[in-house]
C-alpha cells in the first residue's frame, strides 16, 4: 500500500498549524481519510513531554536533555498514531517531525545535525516523511505573527533570542539542500490563500504521481 506521511516545517510563526487545517480539509472534501497531528504531541504521552520541554519555568533544561525528549515523545507518537494511521493507508499530515529536532537542537542549540540525526534514527527506524513542505520565513516576521495572535501562548522557544530563531532558518535552509529530494520549500511570507495554493499544488502533485 503506498503511504502519504506529510510533515510540515518551519520556524515558530511560519503559518504551518494555519495550512494543515485547511489541507486538512480540502483532502476531506476530496474523499481522502487524513489524520492531522502534531509534534511534540499528538497523543496523551506526548503531550506530556510537550509540556515539560515547553514549559517556560524549565529555564535550566540542558541541550541534550531537550533533544533526547523531543525524541522520546516522536517514537512514542510515531508507534501510537503516525504507523497505525499509515497501515490503515490514510494520510497523515504533521505538524513538524524529525527536521524540526535537526534545525532547532542539531543546529541553532549548536549539539550538531549529525549526532541529532543519530538519536532520531534510533526513534524514527526509518520512517522518514514522504514528503516535507518547509515553510521559509524571515524569523522576526514569524515571531510579529506570534505575538500578534493573543490567543497563541509563548513557550520556552518562542522566549529564545532573535539570533537563535535566525539560527533555526539557517539550520533548516541546509536540510534543504542536504534532501533536496523530500523538502521542498515553500515562501511562507505570502498570503495565506497563495501558500495554501502552493502547499495544495505540491501535495496533489505528489499524490497523483504516487497513486497506484
Ligand atoms: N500567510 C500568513 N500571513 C499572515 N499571517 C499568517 C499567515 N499564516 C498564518 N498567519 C498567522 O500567524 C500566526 C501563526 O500562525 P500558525 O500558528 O499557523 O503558525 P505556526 O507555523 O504553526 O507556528 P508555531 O510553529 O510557532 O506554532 C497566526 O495568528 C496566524 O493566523
Ligand atoms: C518537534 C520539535 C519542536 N521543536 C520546537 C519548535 C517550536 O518552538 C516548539 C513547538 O511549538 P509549536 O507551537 O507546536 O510549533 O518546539 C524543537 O525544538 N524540536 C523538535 O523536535
Amino acid at each position: 500500500m503506498t503511504s502519504y506521511f506529510f510533515s510540515f516545517e518551519g520556524p515558530d510563526g511560519a503559518g504551518k498549524t494555519t495550512i494543515i487545517s485547511m489541507v486538512e480539509s480540502f483532502l476531506r472534501d476530496k474523499g481522502w481519510d487524513v489524520v492531522a497531528t502534531r509534534e511534540p504531541g499528538g497523543i496523551e504521552i506526548a503531550e506530556k513531554i510537550r509540556d515539560i520541554i515547553l514549559n517556560p519555568a524549565h529555564k535550566v533544561m540542558d541541550g541534550r536533555t531537550e533533544a533526547l525528549l523531543y525524541a522520546a515523545a516522536r517514537r512514542q507518537h510515531l508507534v501510537e498514531k503516525v504507523i497505525p494511521a499509515l497501515k490503515d493507508g490514510k494520510i497523515v499530515l504533521c505538524d513538524r517531525f524529525i527536521d524540526s529536532s535537526l534545525a532547532y537542537q542539531g543546529f541553532a542549540r549548536g549539539l550538531g545535525i549529525d549526532e541529532v540525526l543519530s538519536i532520531n534514527q534510533f526513534a524514527i527506524e526509518g520512517y522518514f516523511p514522504t514528503l516535507t513542505l518547509y515553510f521559509d520565513i524571515d524569523p522576526k516576521i514569524g515571531l510579529e505573527r506570534i505575538y500578534g495572535n493573543e490567543k497563541r501562548e509563548i513557550n520556552r522557544l518562542d522566549l529564545e533570542s532573535l539570533s537563535f530563531h535566525e539560527n533555526v532558518r539557517k539550520g533548516y535552509l541546509q536540510l534543504v539542500e542536504r534532501f533536496p529530494e523530500r523538502i521542498v520549500l515553500l515562501d511562507a511570507s505570502k498570503s495565506v490563500a497563495d501558500v495554501f495554493a502552493d502547499a495544495i499544488s505540491i501535495l496533489m502533485g505528489n499524490l497523483e504521481k504516487n497513486m497506484p
